[in-house]
């Protein structure tokens, strides 16, 4: 087959960044900066292409950022002012070369680089078309049909082929786009993902976090509104909303899991969000303890602002290697079982006769929790008890992260009071979706939620074309298989 459809793919993975610059001395040795500090959203593959006046350059690879843009020569193979970049984990085609971003293709009108974060929700049904109607796709990725759309828009001018490509597009995108006629960002209308403009001298950034500007010393300008999409070229900076304009969504998960602690998102410092989340849980569902201990490293900064609201010490009892990557992301099953044993270690020393509550920031198939209340235990630990910065994840995302299909989603199988059993714990609970909106200074409108929180509540923000033909197709078969 030639699409990996992500609705049947178990693995979880993570999201993507991008980052680009205009007008800036060797632009692409800021890119590997930039993404060096995005690494977090995305560890599969990287890459990064560069515009000069000869044409484009490329180089993408498989692994981390460092390890391929700490070259002097693969850098120097990037000439040019500006340059778009990509780190990825894969949510729709394979990890395989041909899916590495950014994708590149020769159109009629030029040269067309483009770096997604998010995924489209319809990417299979749009292909399919595209298929019949001559395209001849290069790789398994949603990104390429975009490419497909603009390649084949009947408009003359760039700008018109984009809006028309994703004006066909449901789902989430965040895309940076290096074309003749500049670069170009764009945020899908929900803003789904996040995406920010920064400053440094004279050069133009974005990216998919402030983290990323501060690495190079860049400022934060603004967000790149839902639904807007920016022109830079030699003419200046523009913006434009060519889409029809909707009740913003941006993920909530971001503040919980994905962004960095020190990046600011929709206007939030993921810290700040984090600490109040941990507070609101703490009032929510107190609990009788010694310590509060994070698991690190996501739990962190919750379990700071449950011990702040509770007055229990917060204390490290559990210390991770740095040498070991998110579990989160890891390819099979069998790995993340391992990942999780050499990643975290109990502070037994400490832990010894005490009652533990442990937090952390997410259960997704309950392999971090098991592990970690079984080794309170075996360090000695009088009670365990687990607080979840999150609501239950009982749902996939079909958004640009790659989360388990929902069988396989531990609070999709059971309820929180089984799941307690199922991990030893003394007694679990989640912070209630009301509570993460307050803590992130909202209060949740439950006819059009301010952020998408699908993967708690089922509430989707888009149609998910592509799923909903699969479950039809899945109905038919039970039909055929029932005559
Ligand atoms: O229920 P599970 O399937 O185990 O997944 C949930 C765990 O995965 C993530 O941590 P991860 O170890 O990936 O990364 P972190 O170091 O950033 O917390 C998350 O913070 C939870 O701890
Ligand atoms: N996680 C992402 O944002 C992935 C982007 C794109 N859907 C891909 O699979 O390459
Ligand atoms: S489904 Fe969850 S992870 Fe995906 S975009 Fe929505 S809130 Fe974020
Ligand atoms: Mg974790």
């Amino acid at each position: 087959m030639l699409t990996t459809n992500p609705f049947d793919d178990d693995k979880l993975r993570e999201e993507c960044g991008v980052f680009g610059i205009w007008n800036a001395d060797a632009a692409a040795s800021f890119v590997a900066l930039g993404l060096h500090a995005l690494q977090h959203r995305g560890q599969e593959a990287a890459g990064i292409s560069s515009m000069d006046a000869a044409g484009f350059h490329s180089h993408r690879a498989a692994g981390h950022v460092a390890g391929t843009f700490d070259k002097d020569e693969v850098i120097r193979a990037l000439p040019g002012r500006t340059a778009i970049g990509h780190v990825r984990y894969s949510t729709t085609g394979s990890s395989a070369m041909r899916n590495v971003q950014p994708l590149f293709a020769e159109l009629a009108d030029g040269g067309f680089a483009v770096a997604h974060n998010g995924n489209i929700s319809n990417a299979m049904k749009l292909r399919r078309t595209l298929n019949r109607r001559g395209s001849i796709f290069q790789s398994t990725s949603d990104t390429e049909v975009i490419i497909h759309l603009v390649a084949t828009s009947h408009h003359t001018q760039m700008l018109d082929r984009i809006v028309d490509a994703l004006n066909q597009v449901e789902g989430a995108y965040s895309l940076l786009m290096l074309t003749e006629a500049g670069l170009i960002a764009c945020r899908d209308p929900l803003g789904i993902r996040p995406l920010v403009m920064g400053r440094i001298g004279d050069s133009v950034i974005f990216a998919s976090e402030t983290v990323a500007l501060d690495v190079i010393g860049a400022h934060y300008e603004r967000d790149v509104g839902p639904g807007e999409m920016v022109l830079v070229n030699g003419d200046g900076v523009r913006s434009f909303r060519p889409f029809v304009s909707a009740s913003p969504r941006p993920c909530i998960f971001e503040h919980v899991y994905f962004s960095r602690p020190d990046s600011v998102v929709d206007g939030t410092s993921v810290y700040e969000s984090r600490k109040n989340i941990g507070a609101e849980l703490a009032r929510e569902s107190p609990v009788e303890a010694d310590i509060v201990v994070p698991v690190p490293d996501s739990g962190v900064p919750a379990a700071i602002g449950f011990s702040q609201a509770s007055g229990i010490p917060f204390e490290l009892g559990i210390i991770r290697s740095h040498y070991v990557g998110r579990t989160f992301i890891q390819p099979s099953q069998e790995v993340r079982h391992l990942g999780v044993k050499l990643k975290h270690n109990a502070n037994s020393a400490l832990i010894r006769g005490k009652k533990v509550v442990l937090i952390d920031d997410s259960i997704v198939r309950g392999t971090t929790s098991v592990k970690i209340v079984q080794m309170m235990r075996d360090a000695g630990a009088a009670e365990v008890h687990m607080r979840i910065a999150s609501p239950p994840t009982r749902h996939s995302c079909f958004y640009g992260v790659d989360t388990p299909e929902r069988a396989k989603l531990l609070a999709a199988q059971m309820d929180v009071a089984a799941m307690a059993k199922y991990i030893n714990a003394d007694s679990l609970a989640f912070i209630s979706i009301d509570g993460l909106y307050r803590a992130l200074g909202d209060s949740r409108n439950p006819a059009v939620p301010q952020r998408c929180d699908a993967c708690f509540t089922g509430d989707y923000p888009t149609r998910l074309t592509d799923l909903t033909d699969k479950e039809m197709a899945q109905s038919a078969l039970r039909v055929v298989a029932s005559r």
